[in-house]
């Protein structure tokens, strides 16, 4: 399956697939997406095997083009916004509309508040970030690329949702990404790493 990581520059998308990939924190000086960038991870849901092809696009601007033609084989969107960069954030709706221009109309979303370590310098509310998706109808997590906070469970609740809409058994009940998200943030309180 192909999962498309989106947002402004700076928020962190590079850096949270390099957490999901290799478990660690690109730390040192931001070097910017040039364009696309892709990994591949494989992931056990519920017993079987699932690939996932991970686009890493370009933020800024001027690769807008470049990412527009790649949005149509996605099979799902992470969209990320940076907790600490309020205009990140408000971008969000012009992100919005541009997915539903260019992506497929099952195509499966998700919001992601990113940075959510740096507390110090939060400028987005969780509540706000909970508002937006809600409205949207999105399911919504605030991660760490940092600390590692929700990356695995973001990543795994896509793979499910993939898996079971691909692989269902006529008399399985349907996954409920919405549901099983707040669930798994549910037990895992605010501090899942
Ligand atoms: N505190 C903190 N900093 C982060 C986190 N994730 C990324 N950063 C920092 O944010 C900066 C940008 O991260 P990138 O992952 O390169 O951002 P990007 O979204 O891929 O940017 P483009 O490639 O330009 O689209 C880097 O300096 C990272 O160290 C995080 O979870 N917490």
């Amino acid at each position: 399956y192909r999962v498309m990581l989106v947002g402004d520059s700076g928020v962190g998308k590079t850096c949270l697939l390099v957490r999901f990939k290799d478990g660690a924190f690109l730390a040192g000086s931001f070097i910017s997406t040039v364009g696309i960038d892709f990994r591949n991870k494989v992931l056990n849901v519920d017993g079987v095997k699932v690939k996932l092809q991970i686009w890493d696009t370009a933020g800024q601007e001027r690769f807008r083009s470049v990412t527009h033609a790649y949005y149509r084989d996605a099979h799902a969107l992470l969209l990320l916004y940076d907790v600490t960069n309020k205009a990140s954030f408000d971008n969000i709706r012009a992100w919005l509309s541009e997915i539903h221009e260019y992506a497929q109309q099952d195509v499966v979303l998700m919001l992601l508040g990113n940075k959510a370590d740096a507390s110090h310098d939060r400028s987005v509310r969780r509540e706000e970030g909970e508002r937006l998706a809600k409205e949207f109808g999105v399911p919504f997590m605030e991660t760490s690329a940092r600390s590692g906070l929700n990356v695995e469970l973001a990543f795994t609740a896509i793979a499910k949702e993939l898996k079971h809409r691909s692989m269902k058994e006529p008399d399985e009940p349907k996954f409920k990404l919405h549901e099983y998200v707040n669930k798994e943030m549910k037990t895992a309180g605010c501090c899942r790493s």
